[in-house]
């Protein structure tokens, strides 16, 4: 599998506080990757530090993201608008209501195709409008429709529509469907990943439901405290998590097979950027902590073919 984006050895800062730690991380092309966390783990700020969007006070202090060998971190800014929506698009959090509410759906398609692909003509634009929304499962009727006459689904599916309207080869995903509710979260998640199929792009899928990311990445990255913590296939990540945070977060999920288990939150809650725990940020909360784990931080190692784990009890480390 060849690499579309690879993060290498990525911090990011709020002023003086880190929120991401030295993560190194690889799409793969036509990949899911899932990153989980509890809130404030910086799975958002990992990703919109490696596709240049990251909001101010935030900075890139080293590291370097390679978009098929181009360091992204270092294009101008006219440089960057050319890649983003056409080979990068993402879809936040909510975006369903980032519609304009008093233009019509079609219209806002055709927005983005008027502004990214000036040549093509209106004919053209409004058949690959329509195009676009039958890809999402809108009937194309609906075109014509304004934001408030869709449901949350619905524009959910619009946003997709218009993120994937340039074709692009990454589609980050920034818990898109967590404002729907369950049914429909698993029908525009099953969409999105036939689609994938299909066209081919690869995903970056952020959400901290992580059964929702069991089931729909091909690789899982859990993060803790800015860190990757543990990252393997979704399969072996659901089948025997490694790392105690990782196992903590799967028990706190209702499983997808199987009989149903007793649900287990993780006692304790996740750490303050102010105040990080001395050694592995997680040892406060772990059920496992030895006496090594408040003293030094272990290292993200590889313990299995294509599994990496930070952890003291994979004793890789000693
Ligand atoms: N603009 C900002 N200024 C200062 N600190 C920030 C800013 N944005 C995020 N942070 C901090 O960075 C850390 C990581 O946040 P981030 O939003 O990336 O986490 P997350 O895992 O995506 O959580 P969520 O699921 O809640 O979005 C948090 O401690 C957060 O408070």
């Amino acid at each position: 599998m060849s690499p579309v984006l690879e993060i290498r050895d990525l911090s990011v800062d709020y002023g003086n506080l880190r929120a991401v730690h030295n993560v190194s991380l690889t799409l793969n092309a036509g990949e899911v990757l899932g990153l989980a966390g509890e809130s404030g783990s910086g799975k958002s700020t990992l990703a919109y530090a490696a596709t240049r969007l990251l909001q101010v006070p935030g900075k890139v202090p080293s590291g370097e993201v390679l978009f098929k060998g181009q360091d992204l971190l270092s294009l101008t800014d006219k440089q960057l608008q050319v890649l983003r929506w056409n080979e990068i698009a993402i879809v936040f959090q909510g975006a369903m209501n980032a519609l304009n509410p008093v233009i019509s759906v079609g219209a806002q398609i055709d927005d983005v195709l008027r502004t990214h692909r000036p040549r093509m003509k209106r004919p053209e634009r409004t058949a690959r409008g329509r195009e676009l929304l039958s890809l999402v499962g809108i009937p194309v009727d609906r075109l014509g429709s304004y934001p408030h006459q869709l449901s949350g689904g619905m524009r959910q599916r619009v946003m997709i529509a218009m993120a994937l309207a340039l074709e692009p080869e990454i589609v980050i995903m920034d818990e898109p469907t967590t404002a729907l509710d369950v049914v429909v979260q698993r029908q525009i998640l099953g969409q999105m990943m036939r689609l994938r199929e299909t066209l081919g792009f690869s995903v970056v899928f952020i959400t901290h439901d992580i059964s929702l990311l069991v089931e729909f990445s091909d690789r899982i990255a859990i993060m803790y405290g800015g860190r990757v913590v543990e990252e393997a296939p979704a399969d072996e990540i659901y089948r025997a998590a490694k790392h105690p945070y990782s196992q903590g977060l799967l028990g706190s999920f209702p499983a997808l097979r199987g009989p149903r288990r007793e649900l287990k939150g993780i006692p304790g809650s996740p750490p303050d950027l102010r105040s990080m725990p001395s050694g592995c940020p997680f040892h406060p909360r772990c059920p496992s902590a030895m006496d090594v784990c408040a003293e030094r931080m272990p290292s993200l190692e590889s313990v299995e073919e294509r599994r990496r784990v930070a952890c003291w009890l994979e004793g890789v480390h000693v």
